[in-house]
């Protein structure tokens, strides 16, 4: 049985941590387009977007950044007012609770103006009315006074350009979708692209690492940006304390396996649902709930914060009956699966091995 932990005190969530985190996110983040690595497609389309609106002297389309968390929204956000040299204005879904607090920030807006909403699927739905409307015709309906007495004025709005982003693209009502001009899927990045990330960011700390430290960092955090950026930095401690601050290969092995983060990018967790769903359930399938029991977990932190990468990962699989272990789980562990035969003192055995992994 493992120690509780919630996603929070992960080293591989691609969560931000806190305040702290987020300084030196901004000190790591590209100011360019050109110096985004990665996501080829969507910078090249969102190349052409922004520039031919200079070009034409217009507004570009408005963006949505569609993407899971530490994938670069906020980043590319940051780049597009950049690019267009124009202002940058922050709000987010949960920040608008009311129409009034978007009609104060929209009321506001300069010229050509960018407006980064971020998690813009958390919005209210008065709000998402009201966004639409402005997004179209650069006009909103502020109603003022309730009952019959209320009355809607119109109020002009400079032409803007919104950028929304969303790890939820799914949740975002079909209208607000289609009124914007350019959506932008962010994929987790390929090793090559992170090795890349993370010799810049080693730049940019004054890091010296080898070019096998950095693909070995980078190989290790899920396809993310930012857990590459937060494994180089747990790397340079170590390097710092117990060794000359050089990061290379060795070093490198050594204090992720510190840090309990293995070749896969797997960390305590993900392997303690993984040993455990195979020794104790000779590979499920097994329920949800006494999964997580059996590693001392809530079952939504299972089912949140470790299944997606594993599934991901194709080393578990959700069936109907239960999680099941795949055979590259069963390898990645160096663990023997049982014969096909059901196992005696389970009461987990098949009546047909339908779910279970090829032996
Ligand atoms: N393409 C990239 N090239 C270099 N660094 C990147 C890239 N994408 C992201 N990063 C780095 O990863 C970190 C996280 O990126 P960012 O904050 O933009 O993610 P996000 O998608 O907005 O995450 P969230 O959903 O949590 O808001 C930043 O510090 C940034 O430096
Ligand atoms: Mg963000």
């Amino acid at each position: 049985m493992t120690e509780p932990m919630d996603g929070h005190d992960r080293i591989v969530s691609a969560d931000a941590d806190g305040p702290e985190e987020e300084v030196i996110e901004a000190a790591l983040r590209p100011k360019k387009l050109d110096d985004f690595i990665g996501q080829e497609r969507v910078r090249e389309q969102l190349s052409l977007v922004l520039h031919s609106a200079l070009r034409r002297g217009r507004t570009p389309d408005h963006v949505l950044l569609s993407g899971g968390p530490g994938l670069g929204k906020t980043t590319l956000a940051m780049i597009i007012a950049a690019e267009l040299g124009r202002p940058l204005r922050i709000s987010s879904g949960p920040a608008i609770e009311r129409a009034g607090d978007l009609a104060a920030v929209l009321s506001t807006l300069s010229e050509g103006e960018v407006l980064f909403l971020d998690e813009i699927h958390r919005m209210a739905r008065p709000a998402e009315e009201m966004l639409y409307m402005a997004m179209e015709d650069f006009r909103v309906d502020v109603v003022v006074g309730k009952g019959p007495g209320a009355t809607a004025i119109p109020l002009d709005i400079a032409p803007f350009t919104l950028v929304g982003a969303t790890t939820r693209a799914g949740m975002l009502p079909g209208p607000l979708r289609d009124r914007f001009g350019f959506v932008a899927h962010m994929d987790f990045y390929e090793p090559a692209e992170l090795e890349v990330i993370v010799q810049r960011s080693a730049r940019l700390l004054d890091v010296e690492i080898s070019d096998a430290g950095a693909a070995e960092v980078a190989g290790r955090s899920r396809g993310t940006p930012r857990i590459a950026n937060r494994l180089l930095r747990r790397v340079r401690d170590y390097a710092e304390v117990r060794a000359d601050g050089a990061v290379d290969l060795e070093l490198a092995r050594a204090a992720l396996k510190l840090y309990e983060v293995d070749e896969r990018g797997l960390d305590r967790l993900d392997r303690a649902v993984l040993a455990s769903l195979m020794r104790k359930f000779g590979g499920g399938p097994v329920g949800l709930s006494t999964l997580a029991v059996s590693v001392g977990e809530e079952p939504e932190t299972v089912e949140v914060v470790a299944e997606p990468f594993l599934v991901r990962q194709g080393l578990l699989a959700r069936t109907p009956r239960g999680r099941v272990a795949t055979p590259a789980a069963w390898a990645h562990l160096g663990l023997t699966p049982p014969p096909s035969a059901p196992m005696a003192g389970t009461l987990f055995a098949l009546d047909d091995d339908a779910d279970r992994p090829e032996q």
